[in-house]
């Protein structure tokens, strides 16, 4: 489990009182995550998440936690952060900036069939038009500045064949952001990180997604290409999947149809959907924290779905 701080029994109780949500009944440790500090909160009044935030700031908070609040309103199924009596959402908890949300129903489904990605696909393109009208603005914090910033860092620690692709593939995505093309392309606030893993369901239903703290204004485009990328490809190999994609893609377009900028800059998106994750994979891999049982993920993965998307071109 990634616990970088450890919460107390008596802390979590103080949180629960001041938030009116009840008795602690249990506090548990939650494995899996890679930036967060996160727990289950049982109280006599239901089941929460407590968030502690290791890297983001109080400055930053706010637009995760009211994004997911203005898309919990608008009906979409994403937790709700819960308000202390002053109306606050953004806690303090251990000296770290914290939030409770509701923990929502069902569990990730990790080996996912057309179906799951039709729906993931349906959930993505009506989050995008709830977020139209959300009134603040946060650039996506791991895009393009973050990835010209965090190269150089990486470079040392990687070998030759490793770093000549990365160095290509950035200068490559510097040239699309340039282009008319990319000025085109729609843009909102977006998830960024609907991974596998970011998104819970109870047999074929989709019940919900969480894990909002790498989202920002971005292009929907390149959202849909971090889905494309972890939810419709083989995972052994990194190999697209045809036919995941073309039931996630058909029900995303069920719900919003790709403009025509967007169909032509689906292959560069796809890759940087993959550059942006080898990056940060490198960086945590070759800088990791100090956190009881953290496991990184693999930077190998996104190298491999990476060189796939630029030998063999995705279109819409
Ligand atoms: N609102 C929620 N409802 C249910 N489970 C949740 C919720 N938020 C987080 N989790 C659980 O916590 C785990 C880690 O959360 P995540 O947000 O991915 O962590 P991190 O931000 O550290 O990557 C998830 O895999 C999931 O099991
Ligand atoms: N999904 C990303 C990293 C973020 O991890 P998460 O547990 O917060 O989804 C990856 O796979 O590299």
């Amino acid at each position: 489990m990634a616990v970088f701080t450890e919460v107390s029994t008596n802390e979590a109780r103080d949180l629960l009182r001041r938030l009116q949500l009840g008795d602690l009944v249990a506090l548990r440790g939650i494995e899996g995550g890679i930036e967060n500090t996160n727990y289950f909160l049982t109280s006599d009044q239901g089941e929460f998440v407590l968030t502690l935030f290791e890297r983001l700031t109080a400055e930053q908070l706010p637009f995760y936690l009211y994004l997911m609040k203005h898309l919990a309103h608008g009906g979409m199924p994403v937790p709700d952060p819960r308000p202390d009596q002053n109306g606050d959402i953004l806690h303090t908890v251990c000296g770290k900036p914290a939030a409770v949300v509701n923990k929502l129903r069902g569990k990730s489904q990790l080996a996912p069939q057309p179906v799951h990605c039709a729906a993931v696909g349906t959930m993505l393109a009506r989050m995008h038009r709830a977020g139209r009208d959300f009134d603040r603005h946060q650039p996506n914090l791991r895009g393009l500045p973050w990835w010209n910033e965090t190269v150089p860092v990486v470079l040392p620690h990687i070998g030759p064949e490793q770093a000549a692709l990365l160095r290509a593939e950035l200068a490559y995505q510097n040239h699309v952001a340039a282009s008319s093309a990319y000025a085109a392309l729609p843009r909102g606030p977006v998830h960024a990180d609907l991974f596998r893993d970011n998104v819970m369901f109870d047999g074929e239903e989709l019940t919900g997604c969480f894990d909002f703290y790498f989202a920002g204004v971005d292009t929907w485009l390149f959202d849909l290409a971090v889905c494309l990328n972890d939810w419709c490809i083989d995972l052994p190999t990194g190999a697209h999947d045809a036919t995941r994609a073309a039931s996630m893609l058909d029900a995303y377009q069920a719900e919003r149809p790709l403009t025509a900028a967007e169909r032509e800059l689906l292959p560069a998106m796809l890759r940087a959907g993959a550059l942006r994750f080898w990056i940060s994979r490198l960086w945590d891999f070759y800088l990791p924290r100090e956190a009881s049982m953290l496991v990184p993920h693999d930077p190998a993965h996104f190298e491999r779905v990476l060189r796939g998307r630029i030998a063999h071109p995705v279109h819409a």
